[in-house]
């Protein structure tokens, strides 16, 4: 039912809106606040797009709006338990035996009374906005997620939890996947002047992109977001539990129980898959006669294959793309320390330990149209 949902242009359209709107109200504000400081402030783009990627998730999902991207920096509490609860299942994922945590949750102690106390505000807070969306049923025309469901599902629980593993699905994977995103593009400045161009020539330069529809026309721009998520998958590795005895396709039996993990960083730099070059940052790798043309998605499991594949690809894909339009064609953005190596926190998604931190300065409206 979700998937028929998502597969929906109507939905996409939807979530086209979202993201523009919280582009242009609060994303260039915000960069734009930034610019002209030479030495100035630097800013921290992961942290903005965490900040962003939450603002649009929930928009999308529940039609509530956390606000916070705003230039004050706000807490959500929402935000706050999000991270918290995150933060904390990721401890337990990576703990040696998992009878510690499971102890601490028999005696409700320590990072397991943590977790309850953020997981039943998060749940609290849902519930309310659940009940507020009945309320309004056949008296709106909301488009978000919630709205589609409110008048086909009666149970709140299990709506809620549909919603919030949205969020939980939706949030830090679109941060991740543009922090690295961003990272690339400062350092490969080549492919930065080829989506510039592209963007110039398919929607006119100065222009900004006015629908969804124009967005299937910019395949280099797709061809470098899928590049950049081969070499900075924001899932780098995902584990399956075997429910039964089973043969995988190249003939390796598992056993009942075993955990198969499947490693998305390592196999986008592999060289059996793609070739002696498969460590540079090459969008054209993804283009044929200057289109797009995706690989086969079981070598390239960035949105994991088959029957259980990401439900969010494309909305992650809209929200890329239309933020690598609207702040390539209004900044420029240099690293704060070009030659630092970007290290990984421990975590379910990749993030950088010491964020990501640059200097963004607003280009001329000269260079903004003739680039
Ligand atoms: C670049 C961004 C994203 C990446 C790389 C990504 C990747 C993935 C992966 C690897 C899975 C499979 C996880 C598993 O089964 O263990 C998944 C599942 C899922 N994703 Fe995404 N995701 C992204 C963005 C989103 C967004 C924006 C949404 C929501 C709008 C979303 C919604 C979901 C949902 C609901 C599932 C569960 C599907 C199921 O269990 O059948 N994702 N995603």
């Amino acid at each position: 039912m979700m998937s028929l949902e998502l597969g929906r242009v109507s939905i996409r359209s939807f979530a086209y809106e979202v993201v523009k709107c919280e582009v242009e109200q609060r994303l260039i504000p915000l960069l734009a606040s930034y610019s002209g400081h030479e030495h100035g402030d630097l800013l921290d783009l992961q942290d903005v797009f965490r900040r962003f990627s939450f603002d649009c998730i929930c928009r999308f999902s529940f039609g509530l709006d956390p606000r916070c991207l705003r230039s004050s920096f706000p807490a959500s509490k929402f935000a706050v338990s999000f991270d918290l609860a995150s933060k904390l299942s990721a401890q337990r994922a990576m703990t040696v035996s998992p009878l510690v945590w499971k102890i601490k949750r028999v005696l409700n102690i320590g990072s397991e009374r943590k977790l309850r106390e953020a997981i039943s505000m998060i749940n609290e807070l849902a519930l309310e906005v659940i009940r507020q969306k009945r309320k309004r049923v056949g008296l709106t025309t909301e488009k978000d997620l919630l709205a589609r469901f409110v008048g086909t599902i009666n149970d709140d629980t299990y709506l809620r939890d549909i919603i919030v593993s949205f969020l939980l699905a939706g949030r830090d994977t679109v941060a991740s996947s543009l922090t690295s995103f961003f990272l690339l593009l400062a350092t490969h400045p080549q492919v930065e002047a080829r989506i510039r161009d592209e963007s110039d020539r398919v929607i006119g330069p100065g222009r900004v992109i006015s629908s969804y529809e124009q967005m299937r026309e910019l395949h280099y721009l797709q061809a470098s977001v899928y590049e950049s998520m081969r070499l900075y998958p924001p899932i780098q590795f995902d584990s399956k539990f075997c429910l039964e005895d089973d043969v995988l396709p190249d003939g390796t039996f598992v056993v009942k129980g075993t955990r198969v993990t499947y490693h998305p960083y390592a196999m986008g730099r592999m060289e059996k898959i793609w070739g002696g070059d498969c460590l540079e940052f090459k969008p054209e790798r993804w283009l044929k006669d200057g289109v797009f043309f995706p690989e086969n998605p079981f070598n390239y499991p960035v949105f994991q294959a088959g029957r259980r594949v990401c439900l969010g690809k494309e909305m992650a894909l809209v929200e890329m793309k239309t933020v690598a339009l609207f702040l390539l064609q209004r900044f420029d953005m240099r690293l704060a320390s070009p030659h630092q190596t970007q290290r990984f926190s421990p975590g379910l998604t990749a993030t950088f330990s010491s964020g990501l931190l640059v200097l963004v300065r607003e280009r001329k409206a000269s260079q903004a149209s003739d680039s």
